[in-house]
C-alpha cells in the first residue's frame, strides 16, 4: 500500500521553471521594498499574530463572514494551496471531521489536519491522482483512535507503524494509510472546492490574465466533476477580456454567481474573486467545455 501524498511530498525533483522568482534575496532593493511592505500592513502583522501562513487568510475569511461557505465536517479541496493560509481557515471552519486537500505545483508540507499533493494542476496527471485520492473515503480523515477502539476494531501492529511513518512524512493527524488499487476517475464527493492559484504575475497584464483564465477554467472543470449537487467553488482571477466568458460558464453551473475583490486584496492588484454557490443538478464539465477537458 502506497500513499499519493507521501510520495508527491517526498519528491524533492526541480521546481518547474516561472516558479524561480518566488525566492527573495535579503539584499536586493525590491526585497527590501517588500520587507517594509508586510510591516506596515496590518493583515501580515495580524496573521503572524494568528499564526496564519499568510494574509491571503483573511481574503477567505471575508468571503464566508459574507457567504457562509464552510460548514463542520466538509470535504474541501484547496486549489494552490501553498503556503497554506486558507487550508489553515479551512481546517478550521470544517472542524474534527473535515477533509481537507491542498494541491500545489511547489513542494508545501500541509498545515496540520489536512492533506496534500504536490503537482501542476493544468497536467492530466495530476487531477487524476486527485480524484484517486478523493475517492477513497478512509484517506486523508482525522485519526480518532478512541472512535477506533469503541467501534471495537483491532489496529494491528503494521497499521500503526504504517500510520506514524506517514503522519511523520506527509501531514500529522490525518488518515492516509489505505487506498483503493481501484481508484473511479469520477467523483461526486467534495463539497467546496478553493482555487487560489497563480503563479507570480509577469507585469505583462494581457499574459497574466490569460494564465489566469487556464487555471480558473481548469479549476471549474474539476469542480463541476468532483462537486457534490449544492457544492461551492471560490476561485481567484486576474480580470480582463475573457473573465465575461468564465462568468458565464459559472453561471450556467451555479445558482449564485458574485464577484468579490476583499478588502485583503491589495488594491493595485487586478486580482478578484468568484463566489459560486450551490452546483446545479446535473450539469457536467462536457456542458461547459465539450471534450476540452476530458480525463
Ligand atoms: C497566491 S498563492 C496561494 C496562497 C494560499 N491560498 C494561501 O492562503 O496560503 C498561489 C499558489 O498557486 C500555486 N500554483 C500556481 N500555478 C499552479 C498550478 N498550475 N498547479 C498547482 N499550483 C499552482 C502557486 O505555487 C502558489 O503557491
Amino acid at each position: 500500500m502506497e500513499c499519493i501524498s507521501r510520495l508527491r511530498l517526498l519528491r524533492s525533483g526541480p521546481i518547474p521553471s516561472g516558479f524561480h522568482e518566488i525566492v527573495r534575496f535579503s539584499s536586493s532593493g525590491s526585497s527590501k521594498r517588500w520587507t517594509t511592505r508586510q510591516r506596515r500592513d496590518p493583515y501580515s502583522r495580524e496573521a503572524t499574530l494568528r499564526n496564519l501562513k499568510s494574509r491571503a487568510a483573511f481574503k477567505l475569511l471575508e468571503i464566508d463572514h459574507n457567504h457562509h461557505i464552510f460548514r463542520h465536517g466538509q470535504t474541501v479541496v484547496d486549489l494552490g494551496f501553498a503556503p497554506g493560509s486558507w487550508t489553515q481557515v479551512a481546517v478550521d471552519r470544517t472542524g474534527r471531521k473535515g477533509r481537507i486537500l491542498g494541491i500545489d505545483i511547489l513542494p508545501c508540507m500541509p498545515p496540520k489536519g489536512a492533506s496534500a499533493i504536490q503537482g501542476n494542476f493544468l497536467h492530466m496527471e495530476t487531477q487524476r491522482e486527485v480524484k484517486a485520492f478523493l475517492s477513497e473515503d478512509s484517506l486523508g480523515r482525522p485519526i480518532d483512535r478512541d472512535a477506533l477502539g469503541a467501534a471495537g476494531e483491532e489496529v494491528s501492529y503494521i497499521d500503526l507503524e504504517r500510520q506514524s511513518e506517514l503522519s511523520a512524512s506527509s501531514h500529522e493527524g490525518v488518515d492516509n494509510t489505505r487506498r483503493s488499487a481501484n481508484t473511479s476517475a469520477g467523483v461526486r464527493v467534495v463539497d467546496v472546492v478553493l482555487s487560489d492559484m497563480m503563479a507570480n504575475t509577469s507585469g505583462n497584464s494581457f499574459r497574466d490574465h490569460a494564465l489566469s483564465m487556464d487555471l480558473c477554467n481548469s479549476a471549474l472543470a474539476f469542480a463541476v466533476d468532483t462537486l457534490k449537487r449544492g457544492g461551492h467553488f471560490i476561485c481567484k482571477f486576474y480580470s480582463g477580456v475573457e473573465d465575461v466568458d468564465l462568468e458565464r460558464r459559472l453561471r450556467k453551473a451555479f445558482d449564485i454567481v458574485k464577484r468579490e475583490k476583499p478588502r485583503a486584496s491589495r488594491s493595485e492588484s487586478r486580482e478578484q474573486y468568484f463566489v459560486s454557490k450551490t452546483l446545479k443538478e446535473g450539469v457536467t464539465k462536457q456542458d461547459l467545455y465539450g471534450d476540452l477537458y476530458d480525463y
